[in-house]
């Protein structure tokens, strides 16, 4: 089996998009600072661009659960692999996901996070796929809502791979040509 990569939504998209909320954060957090909460490993790469496109301070801090391995569904087991190093009591808090799937993984996470006192908890997400969700999670900021295909790119992997991506595909096999 040989493997490509169907695009979805092509960097300009990508980009535009995360100016466009990068700048509906900045007017809705205007005069405060926003403590962007990036979900590792596939969040990062958006949190990076999201980060740069906001115009009010921004401080950051990282976590990182473990939802589905190598597998392309979840498990619903959700494991804390690494813990924020600051608190968030009585700050701004916008976690920065790239997907919300089932929404196991942010409905366990949020309530986790709401329990340490934050002023204000708010979701981020460069895409959400409506369909596929089990756990209602509410999303404040979504970049792009997706029909229920398994996706690459902007931090989001394949059995770890793909992450770099700077665009949104969907992995297609195809079967090797046999050559005799
Ligand atoms: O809504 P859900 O069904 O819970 O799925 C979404 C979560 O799953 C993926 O993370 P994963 O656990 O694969 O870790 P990764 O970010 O390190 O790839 C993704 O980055 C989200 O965090
Ligand atoms: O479509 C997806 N792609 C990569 N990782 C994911 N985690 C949940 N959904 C996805
Ligand atoms: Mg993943």
């Amino acid at each position: 089996m040989s493997e490509k990569v169907r695009v979805m939504l092509s960097e300009e998209a990508v980009d535009k998009k995360i100016q466009e909320i990068g700048e509906q954060i900045s007017r809705d957090y205007e005069g405060k600072q926003v403590h962007l909460v990036c979900v590792l490993k596939g969040g990062s790469f958006f949190m990076c661009e999201l980060a740069k496109r906001i115009t009010v301070p921004v401080s950051l801090d990282f976590m990182s659960v473990s939802s589905y391995g190598s597998e392309t569904k979840s498990s619903g087991v959700v494991r804390i692999v690494k813990d924020l190093d600051e608190p968030l009591k009585d700050k701004d808090v916008l976690v920065v996901e790239d997907i919300i799937d089932s929404g196991r993984t942010l409905s366990y996470l949020l309530e986790m996070l709401r329990d340490r006192g934050p002023k204000s908890l708010k979701l981020c997400t460069l895409l959400d796929k409506p369909e596929r969700r089990v756990v209602d999670v509410h999303v404040d900021y979504t970049c792009f809502q997706i029909p229920d295909e398994f996706v690459v790119g902007y931090g989001l992997d394949y059995d770890q791979r793909y992450r770099n991506l700077p665009y949104i595909g969907v992995v297609e096999f195809e079967d090797e040509e046999v050559i005799d």
